[in-house]
């Protein structure tokens, strides 16, 4: 017996999606999502994601780091998961029930609203998230926005001059953030216009984080910095992110199949059966 998957990305943001709808499936855990995911002796992925039933939605969305946590959202894969529905879809994640439509940008994802009190990002105590009174070494003030996950923002002059090989991991482990947290470094180009690198939690330096792209350009229209509709630029390309009136946040780019393959669980250690 195999199990199908597909292979898809978000501007070099890439996923093994697993259908759970079409075929049964072995119990999917942090192992198995981080054997997945290596690049050597796995198919590779920065996130794995699984497709289920849903009561709330047309589907639930789980998402799952490469090194095997669950967490609530991933804008790039609701994209890509959108193009695979092929229509618009309610679909269900641990972050709540977000819309994805296709349009002629793309596939537009309205990802909710975002939350700035310190509870929800969550900090590990009180703090004005606007303008956090911290550093790490020169990354200096950054701010805090949940958009369905925990993100912060440092604006600086050249986020490629940042090495976030070493203080991605350093933030993102810091006591501050108890649930850790995703690390931005932005530059504000223009009024409607990002540069962005992004430290994911739970999977390192991607080509792209969509709701990074979602966090920063909040946290920029927070500070005044960037009107509510702005281009932000990530290293695989760029996205285009709108807070409307109403405190949605619409983000909308490409998503792409790469290819659709299949594996033996055995290779896993694993049989299959039923999702547990
Ligand atoms: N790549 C994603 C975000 C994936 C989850 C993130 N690493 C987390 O732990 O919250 C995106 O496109 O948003």
């Amino acid at each position: 017996m195999r199990i199908d998957f597909t292979k898809m990305h978000g501007l070099g943001n890439d996923f093994v999606v697993l259908d759970a709808r079409s075929q049964p499936l072995p119990p999917i855990d942090a192992a198995l999502a981080t054997a997945l995911a290596d690049r050597h002796t796995g198919i590779g992925c920065d996130q794995l994601i699984l497709l289920e039933p849903s009561d709330t939605g047309d589907f639930r969305m789980r998402i799952f780091n490469a090194d095997g946590s669950e967490v609530e959202a991933c804008g790039n894969a609701t994209r890509a998961v959108g193009l695979l529905h092929g229509e618009p879809a309610r679909i269900e994640t641990l972050g709540g029930v977000i819309s994805a439509s296709p349009s002629e940008q793309g596939i537009s994802v309205e990802m909710g609203k975002p939350r700035l009190d310190w509870e929800a990002i969550p900090l590990a105590y009180a703090m004005d998230t606007h303008t956090m009174p911290l550093a790490w070494e020169d990354l200096a003030n950054p701010v805090a926005v949940n958009v369905g996950n925990p993100h912060v923002i440092f604006f600086v002059d050249d986020p490629y001059a940042v090495d976030m090989a070493r203080l991605g991991p350093l933030i993102e482990t810091d006591p501050l953030f108890p649930e850790r947290v995703n690390v931005n470094v932005a530059a504000v180009t223009a009024r409607d216009a990002i540069t962005l690198r992004v430290w994911e939690r739970g999977t390192g330096l991607t080509r792209a984080c969509g709701t990074g792209a979602c966090a920063t350009a909040i946290g920029a229209i927070e500070r005044g910095l960037v009107d509510r509709k702005v281009t932000v630029t990530l290293p695989g390309g760029p996205l285009a992110i709108e807070w409307r009136e109403d405190g949605e946040i619409v983000m909308t780019g490409p998503a792409t199949e790469s290819f659709r393959g299949s594996f033996d669980p055995a290779d896993y250690g694993l049989t299959a059966g039923s999702t547990g």
